[in-house]
């Protein structure tokens, strides 16, 4: 989008000219434009700040993934921290969007960036299963139990794949096992705030990526992470609600045996491990992170423990969770809040999924936001 026209910035309402649909909300002392060029059927939705104290246009730093291109919007503030932006012409799972302006994610990228700075939110139905953390020291067999998982119940699980700075082993293949990645890169999404959390773990930079667990969350499936303890900690920390499982080897002298016969490291690298692996276990036992503690010495007792810790000891139905159908509307809608709920008008009786013309979205159940997904849409038509 180029500079929007000054007429805009004065009048501060809806304006459709020239090609130009922009949608003007104020909240506090900024106005928000959003929208830019209509060329349709590809409006692209860019965002500029008005800042009515310095009389100035802003471009702020956007971050989040931004929404594809649609045939137009309709938008309203919420709570003075987020607009709520409805695509036209998008898929029943793709249309409804929360620019987050003001949101503590964002509040803090501010702070971190030093400049003014928005977020992109994607609306979702429902909630998903609460993730699983794996963490245990290196050998003990957190790799070889999640394989196990995966492979009797493929529909059920899906793997977080993690962003690290080390090299990649034989077998091993970018973006299914990890994103392997250049560290500076990775220091420069960190910053981006693209990270749930990460830590330097025998040398090398590991992250688990907010879209590395929504991606898997979005399929309808349960997501496991095998991180390390620091990282557990930090998932801990966030508002991830997570179940939180450390793996435990029998003993040191095994622990060592298995690191050897898996033969991935070198011989320094496995002094390492092993150096790393005791404080590993104290704390995995001892920090209170964790709601339950595995033995993995004879692997299918260890495997046979861990399904039962996932509810997964009795008859099992393996289909995945099936994803709640989003809203398909039509062109024409008119937006409008009431406390906590807000009213959506369809003005066309060409509404796909019901014959009534209302919708009303509840904001009580909205859970997570940037970088993430905003889950837990719940909306009835009346
Ligand atoms: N904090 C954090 N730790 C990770 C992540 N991915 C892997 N790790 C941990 O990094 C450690 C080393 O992993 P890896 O190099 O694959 O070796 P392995 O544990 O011997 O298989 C393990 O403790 C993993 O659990 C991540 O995204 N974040
Ligand atoms: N209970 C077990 N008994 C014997 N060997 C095991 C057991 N669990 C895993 N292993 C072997 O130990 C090695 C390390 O396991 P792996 O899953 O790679 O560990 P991690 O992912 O925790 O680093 C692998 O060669 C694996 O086959």
């Amino acid at each position: 989008m180029g500079e929007a026209p000054a007429f805009i910035i004065d009048d501060l309402q809806t304006e459709f000219l020239n090609g130009f649909d922009l949608k003007s909300h104020v909240i506090g002392n900024k106005a928000y434009l959003i929208g830019g060029v209509n060329d349709e059927p590809t409006l692209s939705l860019g965002v500029h700040i008005f800042d009515q104290t310095r009389g100035e246009l802003v471009n702020p730093l956007v971050l989040g993934t931004k929404p594809t291109p649609c045939k137009g919007h309709s938008a309203v503030p919420l709570n003075e921290d987020r607009i709520l932006i409805i695509k036209r012409g998008s898929a029943p799972d793709d249309c409804i969007w929360f620019l987050e302006v003001d949101t503590q994610f964002v509040r803090e990228q501010r702070k971190i960036l030093g400049t003014e700075v928005v977020a992109w939110s994607k609306g979702v139905r429902g909630n998903p299963d609460k993730p699983v953390v794996i963490s245990g020291p290196s050998g003990v067999g957190k790799g070889t139990l999640i394989s196990m998982l995966m492979k009797e119940f493929p529909s059920m699980f899906g793997f977080s794949v993690s962003h690290t700075t080390r090299a990649p082993r034989g077998m091993e293949k970018d973006g299914v096992h990890y994103h392997f990645t250049e560290r500076s890169a990775m220091e420069r999404e960190i910053k981006y705030g693209k990270f749930l959390e990460f830590a330097a773990v025998h040398g090398n930079l590991y992250g688990t990526s907010v879209e590395a667990v929504e991606v898997v969350a979005d399929a309808g499936k349960r997501c496991i992470l095998d991180i390390d303890v620091q990282g557990a900690r930090s998932v801990k920390a966030s508002s991830l609600d997570a179940m939180f499982i450390f793996v435990c080897p029998p003993s040191m002298e095994e622990l060592e045996k298995r690191l050897r016969a898996r033969g991935t490291e070198t011989e320094e690298q496995v002094q390492k491990r092993l150096r790393n692996a005791q404080a590993e276990i104290e704390q995995g036992q001892s920090s209170g992170i964790f709601d339950h503690i595995l033995y993995n010495d004879n692997l299918e007792e260890c495997y046979e423990g861990l399904k039962k810790l996932l509810g997964l000891d009795g008859n099992v139905t393996t289909s995945p969770k099936a994803s709640p159908k989003g809203v398909e509307f039509p062109m024409d809608v008119a937006i409008s809040k009431i406390d906590q709920k807000i009213i959506i008008k369809c003005g066309s009786p060409e509404l796909k999924t019901t014959s009534k013309n209302l919708i009303v979205l509840d904001l009580c159940s909205l859970k997570g936001g940037a970088p993430g997904r905003t889950r837990g849409l719940d909306f009835y038509a009346i």
